[in-house]
């Protein structure tokens, strides 16, 4: 396959670009920790047995804390950067739903570069991703490859858009477990990024995923 696209050496700033950005280490002790407190809670809410009595006290104190936060907020397309041990900088989504560190309702997936190139991240899902019984849903699995393949893509310097993703079920994915999920680029072509990945458990591939991710058209690059 020709390899002609043009990675950039360093990521832009989306500053550049209009967007906010909250660099990771700004984000409070406080919040990480609430979020990991509001993952329980949804698990907590959807496996309760509880009464109508603790029901509706639990409701209220929701609702309380709810409307403590209801203050300043982040808006939409606001970014968080992230740096790496080995000095690479990634943006993405404050609130992306599969990675995003706000986001209660992201496992979340946090990938990081693999000796073996590409990257590699690990994620538990609780029952709250559960399609089949026991099992994370599809469009989950889906989902964690297509974050994985992007991320990818960005890391070697081609942060791009989905433009197709193909994935094969090739063993049922676990609730609970861990599980390992690799990625990397497979190949360019103009903008065309190729990327291909797998999510394992104990070593067992359960999906493999390729995707086609359309480069953005980055200053300097030339476009293509
Ligand atoms: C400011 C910087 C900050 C950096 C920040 C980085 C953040 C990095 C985070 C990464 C982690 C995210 C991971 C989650 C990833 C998502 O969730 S993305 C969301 C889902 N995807 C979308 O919403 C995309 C919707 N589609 C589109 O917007 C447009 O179709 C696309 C994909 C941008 C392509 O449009 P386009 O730019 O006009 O490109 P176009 O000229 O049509 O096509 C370019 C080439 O691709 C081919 N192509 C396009 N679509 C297809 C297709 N479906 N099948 C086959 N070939 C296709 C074309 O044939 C063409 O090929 P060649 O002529 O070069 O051979």
């Amino acid at each position: 396959m020709t390899v002609d696209a043009k990675p950039v050496a360093e990521l832009p700033d989306p500053r550049d670009f209009g967007f906010s950005v909250v660099p990771e280490e700004e984000i409070p002790a406080e919040l990480v920790s609430l979020v990991e407190e509001v993952r329980s809670l949804v698990d907590a809410v959807a496996h309760t047995k509880a009464g109508a009595e603790e029901l509706t006290a639990a409701r209220e104190a929701v609702a309380a804390a709810s409307d403590r936060l209801k203050g300043e907020r982040h808006g939409v397309g606001t970014m968080i950067q992230q740096s790496w041990p080995d000095g690479r900088v990634e943006y993405g989504t404050l609130t992306n739903i599969v990675a995003g560190p706000t986001n209660a309702a992201a496992p979340p997936l946090r990938m990081e570069a693999a000796p073996e190139g590409g990257l590699r991240g690990e994620a538990v899902l609780n029952g709250t991703y559960q399609g089949p019984p026991g099992l994370v849903h599809g469009g989950w699995v889906a989902a964690l490859l297509d974050q994985a393949l992007g991320s990818a893509a960005s890391a070697a310097g081609m942060p791009g858009l989905t433009a197709n993703l193909d994935v094969n079920y090739r063993n049922p994915t676990p609730l609970d477990a861990p599980l390992e999920i690799t990625a990397r680029v497979s190949g360019t072509e103009r903008r065309k990024v190729f990327v291909s990945g797998e999510i394992r458990h104990d070593g067992q591939v359960t999906a493999e995923g390729t995707a086609l991710m359309v480069r953005m058209n980055l200053p300097g690059d030339g476009g293509a």
